[in-house]
Parts: C-alpha cells; sequence; structure tokens
C-alpha cells in the first residue's frame, strides 16, 4: 500500500476511534451515504445510513461516559484503488465496571471507500465478545443463521448493481466467521455452517452424522464431556439450559490442529431430557499463538531463549519449598564471562551475540534436564542444581564439580564468522573464560535474592582472584554464614 495512502487511513481509522471513545457525535460525518453495518450483536446488518446515525447516537447516550479503547492489532488490506479494509483487534474497557471486557479480544472491520476525493465509511462490522450480548446472553442462533442468509442475499444484489469490489465482499463474509452446529441427543452431528469447511477443511457433508467429538482431540474431547456433564438436566418446560463455554482444539482435514472457543447449549424436552445441543464455535488460534508469545517473551530471555530473571526467580522459590520438605541442598552458580566487552568492542555486537548463543548451548550441555539455565542479562548466566545432596559438604563438592566442567566447556574455542572490510566474511577462533560463584541453600532459611546475591559476591571474587576460576560462598571470612 502506498505510504501516502496507508497513512492517511490510519489517521482516519485513529479518529474513528478516538470519536467512538470520547462519545464524540462528528464520529457520523464518516460515514458514507452508501454505508452498511452490523449493529454491536452482529445479528442484524443496517443499510440506511441515518438509521445507523440513530444506533450510533444511542449506543452514545446509553453510555455517555468515555470508554477505553485499548489496541492490540490493526491491519491494512488494499482492496481496490479505491477501497480498503482496516481489521482491528482490542480490548473494550466500558465504564461500568461490569462490563469491562480486558479478557475478550473485539473485532473491527471497517471498509473505507474514496467518494468524490474524500474517504468514507462504506461499511462497518463488529465481532463482540459474547457476553457483551444481552446480559449473558449467546447470539440467538437463529439470529446468526438469519444473518448469514441475509448476507448471502445482500452479496448477490450488490454483486450485480456495483460490480464494484470483489474482495469487499470477501470481507463481509468474513464477519461471520463462526461455526454454528447443532448436534442429536447422542452428539451426532446435524447441522454445521460453511465456516467450517473454510476452517478445518472437512466440507458439510463429510461432518453431519459424526459424533461432535470426532472434530477435537482427545484432550478436547475430553474437556467437551466434562462440561456437558456439568450440566445437570432438570423437569420443566421444554427449553435450552444455559450455555457452557470451553476451549478447545479442533482437528482439521490436513492434519493440524486449531484452537476453537465452543459455546454450547444442552436442549431439553418437559421431562428434563436431552434432546439436543446446538453451539457456537470461534477459532481463536490466533490469539492463542498471540498468548503464547506473550508468555514466551515474559519469561524468556529474547537472544538466547533461556529462561530470564522472573522465571529463574520462580523455579529458585520452587526449588527452595521443595527443599524444604526433601532437607537436600540446592545450588546456584552466578557465571560472568571474562572481558568479554573487548570481544564486543573488537569485533562488534553481532559476534557477541554469537558467543552468548554459543555459550548458553554449552552451559545447558553440562546440566541435566531437572536443572534451569537462564540468562539474567549481558554477559550474565544462571545454573540452577535444585537437588543435590542432604549433607552439605557433599553437596558443595558436587555444584563445585559441575562449575568445574562449565568453565571447560566454554573456555574451549569459539569459532565465529566475523565480517571483514568489503563484506568477505572471515571464520576466526576465539577463547574466553568465565569466573563463577556458587551458593547452597537448603530449604527457605533465606530469601531468593539473598541465595542470588551471595552466588553474586562470589562469583565477584572468582574476578578479583584472577578471573576463570569458581568460589564458593561461606569459603571466605566476610562472608555471612548462609542461612
Ligand atoms: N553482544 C552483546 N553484548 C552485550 C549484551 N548485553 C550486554 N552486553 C555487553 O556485555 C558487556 C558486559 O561486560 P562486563 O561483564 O561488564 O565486563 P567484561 O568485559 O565481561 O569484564 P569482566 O566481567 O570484568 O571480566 C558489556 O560490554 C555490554 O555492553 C548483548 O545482548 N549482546
Amino acid at each position: 500500500m502506498h505510504a501516502h495512502r496507508e497513512q492517511q487511513i490510519r489517521g482516519l481509522f485513529d479518529t474513528y476511534i478516538r470519536m467512538y471513545a470520547s462519545r464524540d457525535e462528528r464520529l457520523t460525518e464518516l460515514f458514507s451515504d452508501e454505508f452498511s453495518g452490523y449493529t454491536g450483536g452482529g445479528a442484524v446488518l443496517v443499510h440506511d445510513r441515518l438509521e445507523w446515525v440513530r444506533i450510533t447516537l444511542q449506543d452514545f447516550a446509553q453510555v455517555p461516559l468515555p470508554i477505553r479503547i485499548e489496541m492490540l492489532d490493526l491491519a491494512l488490506q488494499d482492496l481496490s484503488d479505491d477501497v480498503v479494509a482496516t481489521t482491528a483487534f482490542f480490548h473494550i474497557h466500558l465504564p461500568m465496571p461490569e462490563h469491562t471486557l480486558a479478557r475478550e479480544v473485539a473485532r473491527l472491520v471497517l471498509i473505507f471507500r474514496l467518494e468524490a476525493a474524500q474517504w468514507k465509511i462504506v461499511h462497518s462490522g463488529i465481532s463482540i465478545p459474547y457476553h457483551l450480548v444481552r446480559d449473558g446472553e449467546v447470539y440467538p442462533l437463529a439470529g446468526l443463521q438469519e444473518r448469514n442468509r441475509e448476507l448471502e442475499t445482500e452479496i448477490r444484489i450488490r454483486t450485480q448493481e456495483l460490480h464494484q469490489s470483489e474482495a469487499l465482499y470477501r470481507q463481509l463474509i468474513e464477519d461471520t466467521l463462526d461455526i454454528i452446529w447443532k448436534a442429536d441427543r447422542d452428539l451426532r452431528v446435524t447441522y454445521i455452517s460453511p465456516a467450517d469447511e473454510r476452517l478445518r477443511g472437512y466440507r458439510a457433508c463429510e461432518v453431519l452424522g459424526r459424533h461432535l467429538f470426532e472434530m477435537l482431540t482427545d484432550e478436547g474431547a475430553a474437556t467437551a464431556a466434562e462440561q456437558l456433564q456439568r450440566a445437570p438436566p432438570q423437569p420443566g418446560p421444554p427449553r435450552l439450559l444455559g450455555f457452557m463455554a470451553f476451549e478447545a482444539q479442533h482437528r482439521c482435514k490436513d492434519g493440524s490442529l486449531r484452537w476453537g472457543e465452543v459455546m454450547a447449549r444442552v436442549r431439553l424436552d418437559e421431562h428434563g431430557a436431552v434432546t439436543g445441543y446446538q453451539g457456537i464455535t470461534r477459532d481463536i488460534t490466533e490469539r492463542k499463538l498471540l498468548e503464547q508469545q506473550v508468555r514466551q517473551l515474559a519469561f524468556h530471555d529474547a537472544l538466547t531463549d533461556l529462561p530470564n530473571r522472573r522465571l529463574l526467580l520462580d523455579r529458585l522459590a520452587q526449588a527452595m519449598t521443595a527443599s524444604s520438605r526433601s532437607g537436600h541442598c540446592g545450588a546456584l552458580l552466578f557465571l560472568d564471562l571474562d572481558n568479554f566487552k573487548a570481544l564486543n568492542d573488537r569485533h562488534g555486537h553481532d559476534v557477541g551475540d554469537a558467543v552468548l548463543l554459543q555459550a548458553a548451548s554449552r552451559l545447558e550441555h553440562c546440566v541435566r534436564r531437572a536443572d534451569t539455565v537462564a540468562r539474567l542479562g549481558g554477559d550474565e548466566f544462571i545454573v540452577l542444581l535444585p537437588s543435590l545432596d542432604i549433607d552439605r559438604r557433599r553437596s558443595a563438592t558436587q555444584a563445585l564439580g559441575v562449575a568445574d566442567k562449565i568453565l571447560k566447556a566454554l573456555s574451549e574455542p569459539y569459532r565465529l564468522s566475523i565480517e571483514r572490510d568489503g563484506g568477505v566474511l572471515a571464520e576466526v577462533e576465539h577463547r574466553c573464560t568465565a569466573s563463577i560463584g556458587v551458593s547452597l541453600f537448603t530449604g527457605q532459611e533465606a530469601g531468593t535474592a539473598d541465595v542470588l546475591k551471595w552466588a553474586d559476591s562470589a562469583m565477584y571474587r572468582a574476578k578479583d582472584t584472577g578471573r576463570n576460576t569458581v568460589r564458593l560462598y561461606g569459603d571466605a571470612p566476610a562472608d555471612a554464614p548462609p542461612g
């Protein structure tokens, strides 16, 4: 997309969000005369601009206080020369505490069209969290099916009338990505909407009549079965039980897996007997991936992928709790590479990074699976040996043994590719040592910060005594007795 055009649409989108959040009625001036849009619950397609303005003003009157919108992602897509689609993901924080929806991701599609040299919003579709819809009530299923039909008609008519942008209609359909399904009382599928084929690749005829749980992984089926058992049938007039919500992994035809958020309901007759099930499944794979990335970023070092300080402290606290139960000692090794700055200064940061990566890998090869290798930052690493011996002296001997093994592994030559003037790569061999401080811990006699501080001070003593060596906290007269 042309940078100028992108900037323009982004600016307009930001203005829209700002005006919406501050309940600014001038927002309605952005709507095209040929506007169409889905109302908040997603069930009704509105074609009339004035009707849309009325709905917007009613929304502003119902929640007059400013609302907070926390943008997560915004994507712009050229649909044609004069049509651009924007897709935004965000959290909505309404001013009433019961409507704080920070956990839920809302999706807004706005389509901008260039009209007489002015960009106008020609379509709006919002997919909002389920429980925002009518007092905790899930989308009425009939409403969604109705909406699907309306969409298809809308697309047919508009394609004939406007011949404008095929992609615009594709975008419209994307608003109904949720899979709608129904099953009989034996959980055999009796209806599945076309969205399932788009997401999982199975044609409806391949799914109809099959057990609902065949769509899921074994783990997903176990979650679903557990949820269904939680909805005990009660006698009464024919009705739908309240919906249950759970997340489960779904199998796709190509062998891949996708995460779905399932909202399901049980249909009962007047005797309380189950007559069937119905539900909506929303694809949340992207959200799950994002959550996983966020977790990875929060607990791991970006360069080496090793646990970071936060995760290390967590593991150290766990090791200390386990040690109080077992009576076994644990050890923390604080490592700092020697003269690392000189390497960076001489060959540049990228070469320094390459050494850090190789050092991280060597450290991982020196320890067992139950041990943790973490990077605190810079050229500082930690090795946590959570369970050694019951006897402190024997534990010290074991920890010092691991430290010696690490010193030896780190002092092996590092082979590095270095870019010389003119971009030619040269292979060089670099030698590097480390200084290590070791502290032992038993149970929770001390805090995690103390154990880390002791290992750090022992490491500095190793530096002071000439580097490339190991020191144990508690061996020097100045050391306070541990624990
Ligand atoms: N390449 C690279 N360098 C880093 C990174 N983070 C910090 N550093 C550098 O690592 C160096 C750390 O040096 P120090 O540990 O303070 O000193 P040193 O040269 O190793 O000397 P001693 O520790 O006294 O042996 C500094 O030059 C930092 O700029 C990183 O992610 N990548």
